[in-house]
């Protein structure tokens, strides 16, 4: 739906010229939620800000739905990005403006007759739970509330795509799951194609199918959320997920002083979930010493990964392998 062709972007002003973004090529699926996470400053906001031209590559093709849209003219342009909503951290709700009169703006840019433009906007107001707070001012709202307005705005349009600017980043934790739960259940029953730019590793576990990491205007690492998360490669990735309490190398403070082989085991699904340790230790008579572990969720897959050392003999070691094996559990061997 989405193809990013080696965008550049440079920003200069006198004495200093910054390269926001140093050849970025991606690759969006219609219908997924794709997630971009990077440090401050590596480049998110000026990235997801090409995907509706509110900045413009110094260099490169942005297509979007099998146009070029940095070919596109004015008018274009327009009615082009009446088909993308947008949503920001600080929400940006007009404050003295009722909630639904903030919701009937986009509707009245885009020429709908005041009796359409009210069903329209009653009508995401009830989607995102707000069916009761038409007539309130915005800063009779919670910032979740806010928040549910600035989506309810955005989706107003019949967007096929929805950018997310830090959606969450004002909001407590509790909010902020509120919040990406809303944004699962409109990307599930409208289908739409989500694009959104994070901080925080949490919310790319919660919502996203893939994810970009971008660092100083480079995509450094990209895939399956599922995969970078069990198999992060580059440092930048590593370490985004080790401030996020999900930390892949803990382990080896812990394995000095401990006997036996070590293994890194990684759980997808169902396996997750299974007795197979246990019962493999008693089967095979192995001791068995938990390193390190964790087992989450990402979406509604459960995953998880464990570090363990595993003490027998060898021939029952190698029986263990073929367990896993055959439970389609990933089995890295850390120290033989
Ligand atoms: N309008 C601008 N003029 C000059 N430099 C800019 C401009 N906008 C962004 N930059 C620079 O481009 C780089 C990337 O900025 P950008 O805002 O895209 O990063 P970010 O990852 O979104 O950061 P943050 O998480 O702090 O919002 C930074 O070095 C920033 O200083």
């Amino acid at each position: 739906m989405i193809l990013l062709k080696n965008i550049h972007k440079t920003y200069a002003s006198p004495g200093r010229v910054s390269h926001a973004l140093a050849g970025v090529d991606l690759d969006i699926r219609q219908g997924e939620v794709f997630g971009i996470i990077g440090r401050s400053g590596a480049g998110k906001s000026t990235l997801i800000r090409m995907l509706n031209l509110l900045e413009r590559p110094t260099q490169g093709e942005v297509w979007v739905g099998g146009q070029n849209i940095t070919r596109l003219g004015e008018p274009q342009l327009r009615r082009f990005r009446q088909g993308v909503g947008m949503v920001f951290q600080h929400f940006n709700l007009l404050r003295s403006r009722t909630v639904l009169d903030n919701v009937c703006f986009p509707l009245r840019l885009a020429g709908l007759s005041r009796a359409r433009r009210l069903e329209r906007a009653h009508e995401v107001l009830a989607l995102v739970g707000l069916a009761d707070h038409a007539g309130k001012y915005p800063r009779q709202l919670s910032g979740g509330q806010q928040q549910r307005v600035g989506i309810a705005r955005a989706l107003a349009n019949h967007p096929e795509l929805l950018l997310c600017d830090e959606a969450t980043s004002a909001l407590d934790p509790e909010t902020t799951q509120s919040i990406l739960r809303l944004l699962l259940d409109i990307n599930k029953r409208l289908g739409l194609t989500i694009v959104l730019i994070t901080h925080g590793m949490d919310v790319i576990r919660t919502v996203c199918d893939r994810v970009a990491v971008i660092d100083a205007g480079v995509i450094v690492e990209r895939g399956d959320v599922l995969d970078v998360f069990l198999h992060p490669r580059h440092p930048v990735t590593q370490s985004l997920l080790s401030e996020s309490g999900m930390d892949a190398e803990g382990w080896r403070e812990m394995a000095q002083g401990i006997a036996g082989r070590l293994i890194r085991l990684s759980f997808r699904g169902e396996s997750t979930v299974q007795p197979m340790l246990s019962r493999a230790s008693r089967d095979l008579n192995l001791d068995l010493s938990i390193l390190q572990g964790s087992v989450s969720r990402i979406k509604d897959t459960p995953y998880g990964q464990l570090v363990i050392a595993v003490q027998g003999d060898a021939a029952a070691q190698e029986q263990l392998d073929g367990v896993f094996a055959g439970a389609g559990v990933e089995c890295e061997v850390l120290r033989p």
